[in-house]
This record gives C-alpha cells, structure tokens and sequence, in this order.
C-alpha cells in the first residue's frame, strides 16, 4: 500500500462526548494505539490500512477528557514490527504510557533490551488474516522464550480458531494476555459456546489475561451495546483479578461504525458494577502487568 495511491482513512470520532462514568484514580486505558505521524513514522509496506495521524498529542487529550491517567499503547499493524511510533508516544508521556511491541521473532536480545529500556512490556502475536500475512506459531514460540523479566504476550484471534490455537497457547512461557477476549460472538450470551470456550481456557492456567474490551467489534447492534455488556459483566466478576479495560482508540477499521468514546467509558461500570471491581479493572490489574517495577 502506499500514501500516494491509497486514501487515508479516520476512524475516530471528532468529538466524543464526556463520559458520565469517572474512573477512579489512576485508571488506565490498556489498550489503544498511535498511527504516525506519517511523515515522520510511515506506514509499513505490508499495511492493510492507512489512517490519518493519530499521535501521542490527541492520544494524550483524548486520555484527560475521559478522565484516565495513563495509556498502555498496543503496536497496531500498520507499523508492522517498526515499533518507533509507539516509543515516540511513549517517551512523550512523561512516564504515564507503556507499550506492547510488534517485533520479528529474528529480534536480539539487544533489541529487546532496548524496547524495555523505551517502556515495551509485552509482546503482540497477531492471528487475523485480514490484519497480517502470516503468524508463524514456532517463530512466535522462539521468540515468547527470549523476552525480557516480566514481559508478557498479547494475543489477537478470532473465537472460531480459539481451538487450533491451544497447544501453541498451552506453550507460551509467560503470562499471555488475549485482546478483546478471542472475539466472542456475544449475541450468544454468557453461556453460549463461544464464552465456554473462552472460560475453559482461561480455567486451564491462571496467568491467562483479558481484555474485555471493545463492544463496538463484537457487539453489531451498536450502542449501548447491550448484548456485549450482558455476555460480559459474568467474565469480569468471576475473573476479576486478570482483566484490563481500554477504549482501543483510534478504533482501527472501525470507519464505518465509528464508536463514540465517552459511550465507551460508559461500559465500564455495566461490566465491572462495583468500585471494588472497577479498581481492579482499571488501576491494580493493568499497574501489576504494565508498571511492575
Ligand atoms: O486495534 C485492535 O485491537 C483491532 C484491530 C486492529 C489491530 O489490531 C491492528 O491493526 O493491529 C482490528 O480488529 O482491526
């Protein structure tokens, strides 16, 4: 893909409303991203999107408007494993952002060393066709046994390959945290077979993480999305210590429904009702995987 052909695209809102919900202090937002700038951090060769800049200065804003006080900021693919978009975000953030990192699995130790050195904790392994042209399970595997103390891995999948991809999960040798839980169907409600799925994989290991994140994916009725938020409420009480939240702002490939991220924020408390979950959610989870040290 390239700038001078393809037409960018927005896929955030221009205006989001201000949440009613306030999060407690100290809330993260654990999963969102930065596209560019272009001119000075272009796109991967291999992108299947092309954005418009999205930076760390309407990141930042964006995090104060809804009331968070820091950004774990997930290397989205049209980077591809250029990671320096997101250390650029990171080192802007006055200590308030951490990273995950996109990397080739070929990646030295000195390499690593030096994301970890820029606030890169974990490492993404992408599983969607649409997103990325292969995922290599043993190069990922060789690489999850190389990261640095304390990092975990990131996983993206859609739920209909959840089973094909256990052994490989099975193997990861360090915490691993699934993005927008495997992508549930939700409309199947907490008990349909998706959730069982999801629940029986998070039963077979306890360092097995979640974000239950992005109704505006999963739930295609659009706001206030109440088939996500009833499938979801039951997984974040009864795993309530291994959870995160994020709004996924700026909402990669969501241009033609594009959430509204107070409506977002406004999830939360219909997911995690009580202040003690909400804290959990928001505060003591993400501060236990992503400032550790
Ligand atoms: O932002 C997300 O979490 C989801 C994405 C984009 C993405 O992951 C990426 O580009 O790396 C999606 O489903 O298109």
């Amino acid at each position: 893909m390239s700038a001078e052909t393809e037409q960018r695209i927005v896929s955030w809102h221009a205006n989001p409303s201000k949440p009613r919900f306030i999060p407690p202090p100290g809330a993260v937002d654990a999963h969102c991203h930065v596209f560019g700038p272009m001119a000075q951090f272009p796109f991967s060769a291999k992108a299947k999107y092309l954005p418009e800049d999205a930076g760390p200065d309407k990141l930042f804003a964006l995090r104060d408007h809804l009331g968070f006080s820091r950004n774990v900021i997930v290397q989205a693919s049209c980077h591809g494993t250029d990671n320096a978009a997101t250390l650029d975000a990171i080192a802007k953030s006055d200590g308030k952002a951490r990273g995950v990192a996109v990397v080739d699995p070929a990646i030295s130790e000195d390499e690593l060393a030096a994301l970890h050195a820029g606030g890169i904790r974990g490492v993404r392994f992408n599983f969607l066709k649409r997103l990325v042209d292969d995922a290599p399970k043993d190069r990922f595997l060789d690489v999850a046994r190389r990261l640095p103390a304390g990092w975990h891995v990131v996983i993206y999948f859609e739920a209909d390959i959840l089973d094909e991809l256990r052994p490989f999960i099975d193997a990861i040798p360090v915490p691993v945290v699934v993005d927008h839980m495997g992508r549930p169907d939700v409309t199947q409600g907490p008990d349909g077979a998706d959730m069982k799925a999801f629940r029986r994989l998070l039963d077979s290991r306890h360092d097995i993480w979640f974000k239950a994140t992005c109704p505006d994916r999963l739930d295609a009725a659009g706001a206030p999305w109440d088939a996500f938020a009833d499938a979801v409420a039951p997984l974040v009480s009864d795993y309530s210590s291994r959870v995160l939240w994020g709004t996924d702002w700026p909402h990669p490939n969501m241009e033609k429904a594009i959430p509204d991220d107070g409506h977002l924020v406004d999830m939360i408390p219909r997911i995690a009702p009580t202040p003690q979950l909400q804290h959990k959610l928001l505060v003591a989870n993400p501060m236990t995987l992503y400032w550790n040290d």
